[in-house]
Parts: C-alpha cells; sequence; structure tokens
C-alpha cells in the first residue's frame, strides 16, 4: 500500500499562538482516519491546514509524494484535490441538490457532469430528490448531499470535520457507518474530526488522539483502547478507573483489592508505586468473589448496566455486570478482576529506576 498523505513534524500557529506542535502522521491510500481530543485541542486548526485553508510554521505536508505545504510554500486548496464536509453542511441554499453537486465539476463536459452528478446522487441514495432544494431536506439528507458534492470531483482524500454533531444520535451512527461503506467502496481516504469516540472506533481504521495541540497516539482502535501509551490517551479513550498499588516481580501489582496478576513486564524495580487502569470489563460481578464494593451509581444501557462502585477505601471503580444483575445505590456487590493485561504508569513522582537486564529477565 502506497502512502496517500505524510504529515512531517508540523506547527501551526494563530498569530504567534503556538495552536499544535510537533504533529507527524501517515495515512495509506483508501485508509480512514479520525483526529480525536477535548474541545480546542487543534483537531479543526489540523483539519485546515491539511485542506491549505492554513500555513504550516514548520515541517511539511505532502499529497502523493508531493509538498503541498511548508513554510512559505502553500498549494491552493482548490489545487489539492482535497474534499471538505463540514458541520453545518455548507450547501448553497438558493441551488438544487444537483447544482449543489455540480458545483466544483465546472472544469467536466457537459455530458460527464451530468453522468457525474447522477452517479453521485446514486451513491448517497438520494438520486430521486436532485430536484429539490436544501431547506427541503432533512439534517441528514443535507449531509448525504454534501458528501456527494465534496466526493464529485474525485478528491484524493476528503475531510470531515464533525459531520455528524447536528444530528440526533441513531442517525450519526448509521450515516457514520454508510460514510465508511462510500469512501472504502471508491478506495477514498478520509480525515475525521470529532470528540466522539464511538463514532471515531466505528469509522477509522485509525485515531490519533490529540491533547493540547500535541498528539498522543496514533493507533488502530484497539491499541489505543488496550494499549494506551500514556494517562491521557487511558483516560480520554474508553471508561476505567486507575487504582493505586505496588509493582512485584516486574508484573503483578499488590493492591487494596488483593494481588493483580499481569502477563507483562515492565521495567521499573520491585517496590515502583504503580497505578493501574482497570476498565469496567476487567472488574466482573462474581457473588463469590473476594472483592466487596458498594453501589454508588450505575447506567441501564440494555444488554448491560455500568456500576461504579466504592471499594473500602474510597477508591471508585466501575464495572459492567449483565443486564440481569440487578442492584439498587447502597447494595454492596461482590467482585473479581479478571484483566488479562495490565495497563500500568509510575505513579507521578515515583523514582521508577529503570532496569532494561530486569526487564529482559523478566520477559
Ligand atoms: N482563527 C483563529 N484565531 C486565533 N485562534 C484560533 C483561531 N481558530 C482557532 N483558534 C484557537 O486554536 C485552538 C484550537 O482550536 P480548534 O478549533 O483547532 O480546536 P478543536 O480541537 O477543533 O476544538 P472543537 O472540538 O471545540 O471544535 C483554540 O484555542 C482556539 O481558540
Amino acid at each position: 500500500m502506497s502512502t496517500l498523505l505524510q504529515v512531517e513534524n508540523i506547527e501551526c500557529r494563530y498569530d504567534q499562538l503556538v495552536i499544535t506542535r510537533e504533529i507527524s502522521f501517515a495515512l495509506n491510500q483508501g485508509d480512514i482516519c479520525c483526529l480525536l481530543g477535548p474541545s480546542g485541542c487543534g483537531k479543526t486548526t489540523l483539519l485546515r491546514t491539511i485542506a491549505g485553508f492554513d500555513p504550516v510554521y514548520t515541517g511539511s505536508i505532502s499529497l502523493n509524494g508531493e509538498v503541498i505545504s511548508a513554510p512559505n510554500l502553500m498549494v491552493q486548496p482548490e489545487e489539492r484535490r482535497i474534499g471538505m464536509v463540514f458541520q453545518d453542511y455548507a450547501l448553497f441554499p438558493h441551488l438544487t441538490l444537483a447544482e449543489n453537486v455540480a458545483f466544483g465539476l465546472r472544469k467536466f463536459s457537459d455530458k460527464e457532469r451530468k453522468e457525474r452528478v447522477c452517479e453521485m446522487l446514486d451513491l448517497v441514495n438520494m438520486s430521486d430528490l436532485g430536484h429539490r432544494y436544501p431547506h427541503e431536506l432533512s439534517g441528514g439528507q443535507q449531509q448525504r448531499v454534501a458528501l456527494a458534492r465534496a466526493l464529485a470531483p474525485r478528491p484524493q482524500i476528503i475531510l470531515l470535520d464533525e459531520p455528524f454533531s447536528n444530528l440526533d444520535f441513531e442517525l450519526r451512527k448509521h450515516l457514520g457507518l454508510e460514510v465508511r461503506r462510500i469512501l472504502k467502496s471508491l478506495n477514498i481516504s478520509g480525515i475525521l474530526v470529532t470528540h466522539d469516540q464511538t463514532e471515531a472506533f466505528a469509522m477509522a481504521d485509525y485515531v490519533g488522539v490529540l491533547n493540547q495541540g500535541r498528539l498522543q497516539q496514533w493507533d488502530t482502535p484497539y491499541n489505543l483502547y488496550h494499549e494506551p501509551q500514556n494517562r491521557f490517551v487511558a483516560n480520554f479513550v474508553g471508561q476505567g478507573y486507575f487504582i493505586p498499588g505496588t509493582l512485584q516481580n516486574h508484573c503483578n501489582v499488590e493492591t487494596e483489592i488483593g494481588l493483580i496478576e499481569g502477563n507483562r513486564a515492565y521495567p521499573w524495580k520491585d517496590g515502583t508505586p504503580v497505578d493501574v487502569l482497570l476498565r469496567p470489563d476487567d472488574i466482573v460481578h462474581s457473588p463469590e468473589g473476594p472483592i466487596k464494593a458498594i453501589v454508588e451509581q450505575f447506567t441501564f444501557t440494555g444488554s448491560a448496566t455500568l456500576y461504579r462502585l466504592k471499594l473500602p477505601s474510597g477508591q471508585i471503580v466501575e464495572s459492567m455486570f449483565n443486564s440481569h444483575a440487578e442492584f439498587s445505590i447502597g447494595d454492596t456487590v461482590q467482585l473479581e478482576v479478571k484483566a488479562d493485561h495490565l495497563i500500568l504508569f509510575p505513579q507521578p513522582g515515583a523514582n521508577v529506576n529503570e532496569t532494561p537486564s530486569a526487564l529482559a529477565e523478566a520477559s
């Protein structure tokens, strides 16, 4: 597979204010990625920079091996073969849907333009509605037309800036999967900006987690959840709580709920104070289980119920119970830990005293 987009060590600024720094990632032809992060972390700035609306201060962006952004170099947005889909659809209200889709096709012949408009409206399941105006459509329909318009000039890559955030939950889920299907069927790459993790996981092959203008991790959804590289990613992606403990034999942790056994070695000395990440699926309801906790809160989700539980020390953990196991706030429940691998971080200020040779021995 060939690299389509290469973002190398870019820094973006508004005036002298640094917004994103040291951002690097690459996207292969046909891959869909997502930029995920809290409000204000720089997702839209990064997207606008890739689109060519904003310059880079350092580093470079290349598309198909050609540099399109570097300090003092900025290929114009319309020359980049990059399509954009915005949160507010941004359709031209005075043009019909067909005219909206045809808008970027001025260089095509009349015949080609007509064919392309039909093909694109068909692709987004709107072929019967080409004569309508945007105000005659629902939000979901308008966003489909916006996608058709962005895809019509055959871009190499589509940038989607929170495209579903004005839509209700069910429609977002449905449209997200549909957009993925459409992009995959055309082998067109996409970059989606969102702060909705479920959307990112459902749509993207790779997710870049940003915080305060820096890329924290670029990885598959599976790895972000199971192998977070730092505390920010561990907290931001998925649910879960850290509980404190001390490292033993490089892989196990002694905690208030007993010895939690891990199956991988960490390079820190025995006795290092660590925090263990426990996801709701790492702690399971077990009527004979050795751990007792009090129900603080619960959220019924249908097939399962997420319980927020207080351990004797006051430490909070979460656990996903089968929804048939019903408990009320204040009830005592029994639990056991079933974590197959442990995600540990040294406690802030801990002297970790890394010992690579000990790691080799332990593993
Ligand atoms: N035109 C601008 N001039 C100056 N500062 C800006 C400009 N646009 C954005 N910023 C600032 O840059 C930072 C990053 O904004 P950006 O819109 O990229 O974040 P975001 O992650 O997309 O946030 P959100 O999820 O809320 O849309 C913010 O602090 C914002 O105030």
